[in-house]
C-alpha cells in the first residue's frame, strides 16, 4: 500500500469491508448518547433526496425513537431546503417517506441566496460566479440549519463521510459546517450499503451523487465534477491498489484540503508547514 494511503485511511477510519447492522447500532448509540451528554433535545438535518442525508436522517429518527421509548424528550427535524423548487423533489419527498421524521419543514433558500447576490453585485459591481454562488447555497443551508437548531436547542448532523473528506468535497463552513458528523468513517459504497440494508427503495440507495449547487448545471454528477471515480475513491480507502495516477489526483486534493478538516489555523498549529 502507498504511504500516505494507509495515512489517510487511518485518518478517514474507513474499514476494508462492514456489517451493516453493526454500522446501523454503533451509530445510533452514537447519537443517542451525545444528545444526553450534552442535555441537547434532538438532531436537524437537510434532507435533499441524496443518500447521505438519507442515512443520516434515518439514522437521526432510529436514535429519536429509541430515547423516545426510553422516555427522554428527543425531536428529529427533517429540512428540506430547496433553492426555489428542486428538480428533483420526488426523491426528497421519497427519502423523507422512508425516514418517517418525527418533524419536517421546508426552509426555501433561495430569497437568503439571491439576496446576498444582489448585495454582492451592490459591493463590487460584478456578478457573482454560479460555482461562489453555489457555495453561498451550502452555506446558506447551514446558517438555517443553525436558526432551528438554536430555537429548539437541537443539534445540527453533518453529512459528511470518507469519500467526501478525503477530497475535500464539500464547502467549507457550508455542509462542511455542522455539530456531529455520524456517517464519517463510512465510504461512499458503504453509506449505500448500509441505506440499503436499512430498506430504502433502490431509487435512492443507487442514486448518482450531485452537490446539485450550479444554476448552470443542475444536477451534474460528483464523479463529473472531481474528475475521479466513486469507485477508485472507495478502492483506495478500503486499502486496494488503483492506478497510480488515478491515487495521486486523490492524494493531490487530499493536500489541498487539509484546513478544511481542522479547526481555523492559528500560530500554535505547525500542520500546514
Ligand atoms: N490553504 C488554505 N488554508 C486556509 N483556508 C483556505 C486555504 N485555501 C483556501 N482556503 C479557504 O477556503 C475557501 C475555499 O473553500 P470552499 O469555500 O469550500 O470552496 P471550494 O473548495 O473551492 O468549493 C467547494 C467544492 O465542494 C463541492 N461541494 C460543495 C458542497 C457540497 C458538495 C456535495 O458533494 O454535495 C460538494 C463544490 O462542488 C466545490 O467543488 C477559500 O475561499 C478560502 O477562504
Ligand atoms: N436541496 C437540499 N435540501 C436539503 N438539504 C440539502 C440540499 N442540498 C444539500 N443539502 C444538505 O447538504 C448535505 C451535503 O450534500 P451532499 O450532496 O453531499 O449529500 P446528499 O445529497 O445527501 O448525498 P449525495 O452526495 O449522494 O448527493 C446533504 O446531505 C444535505 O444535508
Ligand atoms: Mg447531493
Amino acid at each position: 500500500m502507498r504511504e500516505l494511503q494507509a495515512k489517510i485511511i487511518q485518518e478517514m477510519g474507513v474499514k476494508p469491508e462492514i456489517d451493516p447492522a453493526e454500522e446501523v447500532a454503533r451509530r445510533v448509540q452514537f447519537l443517542k448518547d451525545y444528545q444526553l451528554a450534552t442535555g441537547t433535545k434532538g438532531f436537524v438535518l437537510g434532507i435533499s433526496g441524496g443518500v447521505d442525508s438519507t442515512l443520516g436522517g434515518r439514522l437521526a429518527q432510529l436514535a429519536v425513537d429509541e430515547l423516545r421509548a426510553e422516555g427522554h424528550e428527543s425531536d428529529f427535524v427533517a429540512v428540506r431546503l430547496p433553492y426555489g423548487v428542486q428538480a428533483d423533489e420526488d426523491d426528497a419527498q421519497l427519502a423523507l417517506d422512508f425516514i418517517q421524521p418525527t418533524t419536517t419543514w421546508t426552509y426555501n433558500v433561495k430569497p437568503g441566496v439571491d439576496g446576498l447576490q444582489d448585495e454582492f453585485r451592490t459591493t463590487t459591481g460584478r456578478e457573482i460566479t454560479d460555482f461562489n454562488r453555489g457555495n453561498i447555497k451550502a452555506r446558506i443551508r447551514m446558517v438555517a440549519q443553525y436558526a432551528l437548531a438554536g430555537e429548539r436547542g437541537l443539534l445540527v448532523l453533518g453529512t459528511d463521510q470518507g469519500a467526501e473528506s478525503v477530497t475535500g468535497f464539500f464547502t467549507k463552513f457550508g455542509d462542511g459546517g455542522a455539530d456531529i458528523l455520524p456517517l464519517f468513517g463510512l465510504n461512499k459504497r458503504q453509506v449505500r450499503q448500509v441505506v440499503k440494508h436499512l430498506g430504502a427503495p433502490e431509487q435512492l440507495w443507487a442514486k448518482v451523487p450531485t452537490a446539485d449547487l450550479l444554476d448552470d448545471q443542475p444536477g451534474r454528477a460528483d464523479e463529473d465534477e472531481l474528475g475521479i471515480s466513486y469507485e477508485h475513491i472507495d478502492d483506495y480507502l478500503e486499502g486496494r491498489q488503483i492506478p497510480a495516477d488515478e491515487a495521486e489526483k486523490i492524494e493531490k486534493r487530499y493536500l489541498a484540503t487539509r484546513h478544511k478538516r481542522t479547526v481555523p489555523v492559528t500560530v500554535f498549529d505547525e500542520w500546514w508547514r
